[in-house]
């Protein structure tokens, strides 16, 4: 198979390269926040968010995740890892500044970019798998429940918190969550807000496996990609889509209406208000550091 190895990246010095000798990084102007090689060996790609200091997604980061997820795809990669260049954080979720005090055409943007990006991952047709290596609220729990593979560092978090912000998780935040964990344990920490310790989440099934260093998370993720060898891709693809076709159709055909439902939402005075209390929350915090 004929593997064009690296597409889109950013290469950063700060970046231990594992496999230096084995990948290929193309520096493009258009790549700002996201690492994006592929392994020659294995044909892996692994997408690494590199937005300090806490890879909060905005536009741009989400457009350069899809068009990274897009380019993975249609050169036929392996599978996809997706992992973060920050020693503690996976990803800090959706850009609150996206959200508060928003201009009325970016955040549309903002909002259809991450329904986009959320679409190609959960529909990829090659393996994915999530190597989070930092706490994963929110957004970052969405992005992690769309691959098919959690493997977490220990002591950090993961869950859907919208609730203590006071905003609501969209079907579709819940719809991929409930793929991994009870429905009754679901229902109770997305309406509680609550945020799992590794060794929660691996003990409710929203990780896989707990493991100790970057690398091992890694190497987690490629054995998983791997165990995909002797089987056949097309087959493969087709059989995972029947398992996510009906999310995916939902939020396809409903998008404007979810767009909307969300901007309904967070244009709300008491909704903003709370935004500005939890950022200021997160400032105080922040600078007490
Ligand atoms: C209808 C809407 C539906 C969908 C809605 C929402 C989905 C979401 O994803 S909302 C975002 C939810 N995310 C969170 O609640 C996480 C908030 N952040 C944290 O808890 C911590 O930052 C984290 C544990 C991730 C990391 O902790 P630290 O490493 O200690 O970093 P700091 O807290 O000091 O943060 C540094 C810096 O980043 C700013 N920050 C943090 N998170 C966000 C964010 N999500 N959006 C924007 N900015 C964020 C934080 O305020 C600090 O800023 P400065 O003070 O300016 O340095």
């Amino acid at each position: 198979m004929n593997i064009i190895r690296t597409v889109r990246s950013v290469a950063f010095s700060s970046i231990p390269n594992r496999t230096l000798s084995t990948t290929r990084s193309l520096s493009t102007p258009s790549a700002q926040y996201t690492a994006f090689e592929v392994n020659d060996k294995t044909g892996i790609a692994t997408l690494t968010l590199n937005r300090p200091p806490v890879n909060s997604l905005n536009l741009e980061l989400l457009t350069e995740m899809r068009n990274c997820l897009k380019d993975a795809e249609t050169n036929k990669c392996k599978g996809l890892i997706i992992t973060s260049s920050s020693n503690s954080v996976f990803t800090a979720g959706l850009d609150l500044l996206e959200m508060y005090q928003p201009q009325d055409e970016r955040v549309k943007s903002f909002w259809t970019a991450l329904q986009s990006m959320w679409m190609e991952l959960y529909g990829s047709k090659i393996p994915t798998a999530a190597a989070i290596n930092g706490h994963a609220p929110a957004g970052g729990c969405l992005i992690a429940t769309a691959c098919e593979y959690r493997v977490m560092l220990p002591n950090f978090t993961i869950g859907l918190n919208e609730t203590l912000i006071g905003i609501v998780a969209p079907k579709w935040f819940v719809s991929a969550f409930l793929n991994v964990v009870p429905r009754r344990v679901a229902e109770q920490a997305i309406t509680q807000g609550k945020l799992f310790t590794t060794a929660e989440a691996h003990n409710v099934g929203l990780v896989d496996d707990v493991v100790n260093t970057k690398e091992e998370a890694i190497a987690k993720c490629e054995q998983f990609i791997g165990s995909f060898k002797n089987v056949n891709p097309y087959a493969r693809a087709l059989t995972k889509q029947q398992f996510r076709i009906k999310e995916l159709q939902e939020l396809e055909q409903q998008r404007e209406k979810d767009l909307q439902i969300f901007l309904g939402l967070i244009m709300q005075p008491s909704v903003q208000k709370a935004m500005g209390i939890y950022l200021e929350g997160l400032k105080k915090k922040s600078k007490k550091q």
